[in-house]
């Protein structure tokens, strides 16, 4: 066999590694997946050993029962779940389980940030502090467990965890940087103003580095543990959404990514810092050198459709579930859902609120539940489109990506909702994709990441808008942006009571 990159894609559900070939064939691919624990509302996180296990099991698998071969495996690189707080202490070693970008326990250290901060905290981050953002993370441990933050001596976000226990090196990734907001993301360094307001000190910042940028090689010590050579580079990797955006080839601002995995995520390309879209969506460093990207998320996309399915359809097949939503009509025959299972981001930046279903009737079945599941997920990504409309964007193709781009009808769905043309991939893998981009341009493979996106390219199956299917869910999202405002206010009044359970 040829040689291969691997791009190991380290999702919230599960890693995948896709091995790719110099032609940017997916040869094979496998994945492992990984529980998220919620011990109290709102709270979410993992144990990275099992981020390093998986990523280890899918490895040993692509060697053994692919065939593999580890001189084969010219580079490796990442795409990482965002936001994740990994504290380490002076040896490096993980000081409590990671919290992850959809814990919203931390909405006092975002009011906090605000208050101390205000204007010039979203000046030089270029974001508003919402309660996924890794620095409000830092700021609850030391808050709230003084004993574990005086032992800590540095963090990292998720994939570059990974990367530092594959290498011996300890860095942070450029766009993952951008996600702590903790950066002056302009200026491209750690912001030291954001440090002297909470008084963290600059060594507990590790250095950061670009996507393509080489990171070490494979140690002896990983090497005897998962059958790698020590002669494989590795590369920075990136944030998973920047990493899709690679993988799906959105190098132009008339495109956009909807990416359904665990989160859901509308993203914009951008090619310099001059956008301002005043906190309302989020606005990052890129993978790619020295270009940035915007986004909105949606915090439960794929998980309140896995949620609904574990919940209300244990024994049934996925496909055929998400399938069942044909019987259904346009709108779900009158049942709106929203899918605010965890809280929400964007446009409500609201940790408290909660999902609901409006408008259930004796008449409805199954299907129309799940059709509004899928129907309500893709309403709160058009909430996103809305921001940018209002700011004076126009874009006419959409690539949608990650797990949920597995179905067809969903596809269909997101086209009528968007009213705008909606490509797939041949693989969703879009992230894992743009994962092994960055090695083989890290590699000498391609001068830029551009040509690498560009040449290993592969859109699929195109979903038009069907013109009176658009009119319908026009109106439906109409009713559907009431909800919000007239929900919130009994459900945080429920979180309370719920909180307040002895
Ligand atoms: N057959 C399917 N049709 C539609 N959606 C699916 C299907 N299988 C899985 N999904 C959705 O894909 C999501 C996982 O997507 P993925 O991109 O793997 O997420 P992550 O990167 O967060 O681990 C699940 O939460 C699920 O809702
Ligand atoms: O918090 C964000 C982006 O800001 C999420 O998009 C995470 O990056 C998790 O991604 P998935 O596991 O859903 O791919």
């Amino acid at each position: 066999m040829s040689e291969v990159v691997l791009g190991v894609d380290l999702g919230t559900s599960s890693v995948k590694i896709s091995a790719v070939d110099r032609q940017g064939n997916i040869v094979a691919q496998q994945s492992y997946d990984y529980p998220l624990s919620q011990p109290k509302p709102g709270y979410s996180e993992q144990n990275p050993e099992d981020w390093v296990n998986g990523t280890t099991v899918a490895i040993v698998r692509l060697i053994l029962d692919d065939g593999i071969k580890p001189e084969d495996i010219a580079g490796i690189s990442y795409s990482g779940q965002m936001h994740g707080l990994v504290l380490l202490d002076d040896n490096n070693q993980v000081l409590r389980p990671a919290i992850l970008w959809n814990d919203t326990r931390t909405t006092p250290q975002t009011k906090e940030i605000a208050e101390k901060m205000g204007q010039e905290f979203i000046d030089i981050t270029r974001n508003k502090a919402l309660e996924g953002f890794t620095l409000p993370k830092i700021l609850w441990v030391k808050e709230n467990e003084p004993e574990i933050f005086s032992q800590a001596s540095s963090f990292v976000t998720p994939k570059d965890y990974v990367r530092y226990r594959m290498t011996g090196k300890l860095a942070m990734e450029i766009s993952d940087a951008a996600g702590t907001v903790a950066m002056d993301v302009a200026n491209r360094t750690w912001s030291k103003e954001v440090q002297e307001a909470f008084g963290l000190k600059p060594e507990f910042f590790p250095e950061i580095i670009e996507g393509p940028e080489f990171a070490g090689t494979i140690s002896p010590k990983y090497a005897a543990f998962s059958g790698l050579t020590t002669e494989t580079k590795v590369f920075g990797g990136a944030a998973d959404n920047a990493a899709g955006a690679i993988g799906s080839a959105i190098l132009q601002p008339n495109m956009v990514m909807s990416s359904i995995g665990t989160s859901g995520v509308v993203l914009k390309y951008e090619d310099n810092a001059d956008a301002d879209y005043k906190g309302k969506v989020h606005f990052f460093n890129h993978a790619i050198p020295g270009k940035f990207y915007s986004m909105g998320v949606t915090l439960a996309a794929g998980y309140a459709l896995s949620w609904f399915k574990k919940t209300f359809a244990a024994d049934e097949d996925f496909t055929a579930m998400v399938e069942s939503a044909g019987k259904s009509t346009v709108g779900a025959n009158g049942l709106l859902f929203t899918p605010y299972l965890v809280g929400e981001r964007t446009p409500y930046a609201d940790g408290d609120i909660r999902a609901s279903w409006t408008g259930i009737d004796g008449t409805h079945k199954k299907s129309d539940f799940v059709r509004s599941v899928l129907e309500g997920i893709i309403f709160s990504f058009k909430d996103i489109f809305d921001i940018y409309e209002e700011a004076g964007t126009d874009f006419d193709t959409v690539v949608a990506i990650g797990g949920g781009a597995k179905s067809p009808l969903w596809l269909q769905i997101q086209a009528d909702i968007f009213n705008k043309k909606v490509v797939s991939l041949k693989n969703e893998q879009g992230p894992g994709m743009g994962a092994a981009i960055l090695a083989a341009t890290g590699l000498g493979w391609f001068d830029s990441v551009q040509d690498a996106a560009a040449a290993w390219n592969s859109f699929d199956k195109e979903y038009l808008p069907d013109a009176d299917r658009a009119a319908r869910y026009a109106e439906i999202h109409a009713i559907y942006k009431q909800v919000y405002g007239a929900t919130a206010e009994i459900s945080h009044e429920l979180l309370a009571f719920r909180r307040s359970a002895k």
